[in-house]
């Protein structure tokens, strides 16, 4: 065989549900890269034969291979800092009084139409290099911080250069519905006329975003609204996904599952009914614990429902200035357990194949099997559970992305 490079010496996590084993897992395995992609996977005692002479060989020194990890949730690009928020709710203030008062988001939104392009484009590079040094391979970055078309372009365009300048695939999501901006607050329906009828328009011109999201949400868009969007860019071919039930249940989990879409995210005041919903549609359910931990909110998701009906369970960081300013997806992985009570298994799973069915690119990446992208991290553990249960010693010794090692 001619392959690019073959790996020897190490574990296999392989996340695909077809390997009848926790993970996926392949111990003492071979895996080999060909042209960006997965050429073998396997036990090295079946590893085929091939030109050991111009083969490079990476010993793994024991340790394992993931799939590299997908933060499917992230606002990564925004300007300005809450810390002053952060004081205010130590002192009582509670996240809805602060949205209320115009903080929260409307603060954020204030810093990003005052900052550049280039401005912007620094910020973003730290927080997804950070992401990057901890293995991760695709990231879906959102607007939602600019509330008027020149922003929410800007944000986008931004997160679509972070993509061309980085080794890590960035999937890109419009979500100009996130809040009321200050000048429409007495006239909700025209801000959602003006998303769906110019800013929605101005995305899809400029090829800027691969999906639409919505904030359904008392203190942002309620379900009639949420769908009109949804239903817009449903109707423009971008996939949809939603932040709902973060803090009630509007129903927005079930309208947007029978919307299609990709997943609802947050989803602490889910019931039943909307689990089946999802389940019916095969819409992904995004746990962000991030925001859970740093709201100190007490509503847990239904962890025991989701399983109950099959619904695949995706971690993300949900990276933002207000609720989850927290730039760690391997820090998500623990608290998905700690916190969510999900098991290591569901945690990674939750981090690879399942974080890539919630972008729509499960066909790529997610799960390490034949013709699947070589985009993979070699680990300092002794088993895969050691990635949800220990946080902040650097374990990731290698980072491969298309079959090249970015990350040493
Ligand atoms: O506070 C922020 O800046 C964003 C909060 C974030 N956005 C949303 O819809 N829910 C959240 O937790
Ligand atoms: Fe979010």
């Amino acid at each position: 065989m001619s392959w690019d490079q073959v790996w020897i010496d190490v574990n296999v996590a392989s996340m695909d549900p077809s390997v009848s084993a926790p993970y996926g897992a392949i111990i003492d395995a071979a895996l080999a890269v060909k042209d960006g992609k997965i050429a073998w996977v396997g036990p090295r005692g079946e590893l085929p034969e091939f030109d050991v002479m111009s083969t490079p060989l990476y010993r793994g020194k024991g340790g394992w291979i993931t799939p590299g990890l997908i933060d499917a949730h992230t606002h990564l690009v925004f300007a300005g800092n809450r810390a002053n928020e952060f004081e205010k709710r130590l002192q009582g203030a509670s996240y809805e009084e602060i949205a209320r008062s115009g903080g929260g988001i409307i603060s954020t939104v204030k810093a990003c139409r005052e900052a550049s392009e280039a401005e912007l484009f620094e910020l973003g590079r730290k927080r997804l290099n950070a992401l990057a040094k901890e293995g991760v391979t695709t990231v879906e970055i959102k607007s939602g911080y600019g509330l008027d078309t020149a922003t929410e372009l800007k944000l986008l365009r931004v997160a679509r250069e972070l993509g061309k300048h980085h080794h890590v695939d960035v999937k890109t999501t419009f979500l100009g519905a996130h809040a009321i901006p200050p000048e429409y607050k007495d006239d909700v329906e025209g801000y959602v006329d003006l998303v769906i009828n110019e800013m929605l328009p101005a995305v899809i011109a400029e090829d800027l975003a691969d999906a639409v999201d919505v904030f359904c949400e008392n203190i942002a868009f309620n379900i009639e609204q949420t769908e009109r969007v949804l239903t817009a860019a449903k109707d423009a071919g971008l996939d949809i996904k939603l932040h709902a039930e973060q803090l009630s249940n509007l129903g927005g989990s079930t309208m947007a599952a029978k919307l299609g879409a990709k997943s609802v995210d947050h989803i602490e005041y889910l019931d039943e009914d909307g689990v089946v919903a999802l389940s019916k549609s095969g819409t992904c359910a995004t746990l962000l614990p991030g925001a859970f931990y740093f709201l100190r909110e007490t509503q847990m998701p239904p962890i025991d429902l989701l399983r109950k009906h099959k619904v695949p369970m995706v971690l993300a960081s949900d990276y933002n200035p207000g609720s989850s300013p927290l730039c760690s997806s391997l820090l998500m992985l623990n608290m998905g357990c700690t916190l969510f009570r999900l098991t290591p298994e569901e945690a990674l799973a939750g981090m690879t194949r399942n974080a890539a069915k919630a972008l729509g690119v499960e066909d790529k990446v997610g799960v390490l099997a034949a013709g699947m992208q070589a985009d993979f991290c070699l680990w300092d553990i002794s088993t895969p559970a050691e990635l949800a249960y220990s946080y902040g010693v650097g374990v990731c010794l290698e980072v491969v992305k298309d079959g090249h090692l970015v990350h040493q």
